[in-house]
């Protein structure tokens, strides 16, 4: 009877309460959001969650998974990478076995052929480039270096991507390999670049002809972005694609962040904007079983607006009586089809952080460490690729 009584009085105080909105069920809090699902955060977001034991949510505001080494198969039925050639390399066995979790491989040395006055020679330039470029007869290692350093022409400090040419090579070769190739990809001339951009690519005095030299090169045996799955598929992690994160960051909560986009684009561009460099990519499908004689082939005259054009059925092995090829075309512009050229981007990412990492701490100082530290994997990543283009 009393509690009857008790209930009565709860119910009818309740009634006179006023009616307030029912409190929105709380977004969850997340161990990490990670931001762009390419190499970096993918690999990110599977360390945590799997060793870690976070729950991260991967946000990536293109429609797929896999970021720039994206692939999918193409109307004809042939395996494409959207963003340019991509193929793996690297001299590090823990990278090769972290992957290996997530992939088999397709074992592939990629082999690039310049055109230069009117033949395909090898590039990275060797002996048998320079038999085939001035009908020599270049035997051995030594005969291949003592005609090479007839042709070099000595600079003082070697600082630019023309001085580090023309020293090793002289000034016919630089122009004939590297000076209108520089000039169409970068929008710069070499001799406005640091070393390290054309240095990238050596010049040999053997017949070796792969364009590199890494203890392991594969090809992930079901391509890229089955591997990107693998890696992501895991109860922890909820991976959302077409998702900006500018455009849903103030609805999350999380207590790590790795931002692995535009380091200027984060920070809404009040530093000013990178000088991002960028490709359009021309894709083309040809009634025809094979175009190219290797994987690649390159176009170093200026008068190409093509820097090269590369056949995917070389990369993957794929077996299809037609082909499918990519032209890149250099551009100053982001466009939704082209790749960012990532190396410049990364070493003014990496500047500005030396630069805050000499600053006094302040309370946006952890998020300026995580996206620095998630820049640079980005980079490192890509440079243990291919060095990313
Ligand atoms: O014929 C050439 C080639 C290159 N250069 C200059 O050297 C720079 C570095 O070249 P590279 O490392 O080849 O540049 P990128 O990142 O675009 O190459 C990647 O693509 C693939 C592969 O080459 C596909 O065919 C490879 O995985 C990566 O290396 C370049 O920027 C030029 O300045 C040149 O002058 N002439």
């Amino acid at each position: 009877m009393r509690s009857l009584i008790a209930d009565a009085a709860r119910e009818k105080l309740d009634a006179a309460r006023p009616r307030l909105p029912r409190p929105r069920a709380a977004s969850p809090r997340w161990d990490a959001v990670v931001v762009g699902a390419g190499f970096a955060g993918a690999v990110m977001a599977e360390r945590m969650a799997a060793d870690g034991g976070k729950r991260v949510l991967v946000l990536d505001r293109r429609p797929h998974v896999a970021g720039n080494a994206h692939d999918r198969t193409d109307a004809a039925g042939i395996l494409v990478h959207d963003y340019g050639p991509h193929i793996f390399h690297t001299n590090s066995e823990d990278v090769f076995a972290y992957l290996s979790r997530f992939t088999d491989w397709r074992p592939y040395e990629h082999r690039v052929l310049a055109e230069v006055k009117g033949k395909l020679v090898p590039m990275p330039i060797n002996r048998t480039t320079l038999n085939l470029l001035y009908g020599l007869d270049l035997t051995t290692d030594e005969e291949a270096a003592a005609f090479l350093a007839s042709r070099a022409e000595p600079v003082a400090r070697v600082e630019t991507s023309e001085d580090v040419v023309v020293s090793a090579i002289g000034r016919e070769l630089y122009e004939l390999f590297f000076r209108g190739y520089t000039r169409k990809q970068w929008g710069l001339d070499p001799s406005e670049l640091d070393r390290s951009v054309t240095a990238r690519v050596p010049t040999r005095t053997s017949v070796d002809d792969r364009y590199f030299t890494d203890t392991f090169q594969a090809m992930p045996a079901e391509g890229y972005t089955r591997m990107f799955e693998r890696m992501l598929d895991h109860p922890n992690i909820e991976v959302r694609t077409g998702v900006d994160f500018k455009e849903v960051q103030h609805s999350l909560q999380w207590d790590h962040l790795v931002y692995t986009g535009p380091i200027d684009e984060y920070f809404g561009h009040r530093y000013g904007k990178l000088p991002y460099r960028s490709l359009v990519f021309r894709h083309e499908t040809l009634d025809q079983e094979q175009a190219l004689p290797t994987g690649t082939v390159n176009h170093p005259d200026e008068a190409t607006p093509f820097t090269r054009v590369s056949e995917f059925k070389h990369l993957t092995g794929q077996v299809h009586p037609r082909t499918s090829v990519v032209y890149e075309h250099p551009s100053p512009r982001a466009t939704p089809t082209i790749r960012s050229l990532g190396r410049k981007t990364a070493r003014c990412s990496i500047a500005i952080w030396r630069w805050r990492q000499r600053r006094p701490t302040s309370a946006s100082s952890d998020g300026w460490r995580a996206i620095a530290t998630t820049t640079w994997i980005r980079w490192s990543v890509r440079h243990s690729r291919h060095g990313g283009g």
